[in-house]
């Protein structure tokens, strides 16, 4: 099984980056024992400016073929935590990868989030693409601890 991140653009160093790499790597101690594999981070980016439809084909190209495919979108569904790590642990019960997209300035080309399996949204209000990558970051990081019984997650 794989687990991916396909986001829209570069990320240096600061402190998005150093969260993201301390929850991913949470994630992936806390992974182990449950059959979760570390997460791995695909950027993207369209240097002729071409925006999403540019953008689509590149993420397009870091999804494993047959993975779920989770694209994260102001518009989607507002799942709590444990109903996400319940998503989580269903698609490794199948064995199956799941890649999590993240688009860029334009958000995520109507094909690509067509054929997604789910799209989740943080709210309905805007947030910056890196931003939106921290909190997806945590947000694994918390379904691993739902899932290993940890009292990481309080309700
Ligand atoms: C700056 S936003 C793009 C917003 C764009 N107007 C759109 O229609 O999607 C960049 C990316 O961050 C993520 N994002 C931003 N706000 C979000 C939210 N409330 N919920 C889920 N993802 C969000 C999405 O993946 C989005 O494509």
């Amino acid at each position: 099984m794989r687990m991916v991140v396909a986001a829209v653009g570069r990320l240096r160093q600061g402190p998005e980056a150093q969260l993201i790499a301390d929850y991913l790597d949470r994630f992936a101690k806390t992974g182990r024992p449950l059959g979760l594999p570390a997460i791995t981070l695909t950027e993207v980016e369209d240097k002729r400016g071409g925006g999403m439809a540019a953008e689509a084909p590149l993420l397009a190209r870091a999804i494993p073929d047959g993975a779920a495919v989770v694209v994260l979108d102001e518009r989607g569904q507002m799942l709590t935590s444990p109903e996400l790590a319940s998503r989580i642990a269903s698609w490794r019960d199948q064995a199956r990868d799941i890649a999590f997209v993240i688009g860029g300035a334009d958000g995520i080309a109507p094909e690509l989030r067509d054929r997604a399996d789910l799209a989740i949204s943080f709210g309905r209000m805007v947030w910056p693409h890196m931003l939106a990558r921290v909190m997806l970051s945590e947000q694994l990081y918390r379904a691993a601890t739902i899932l290993s019984g940890s009292p990481y997650h309080r309700e």
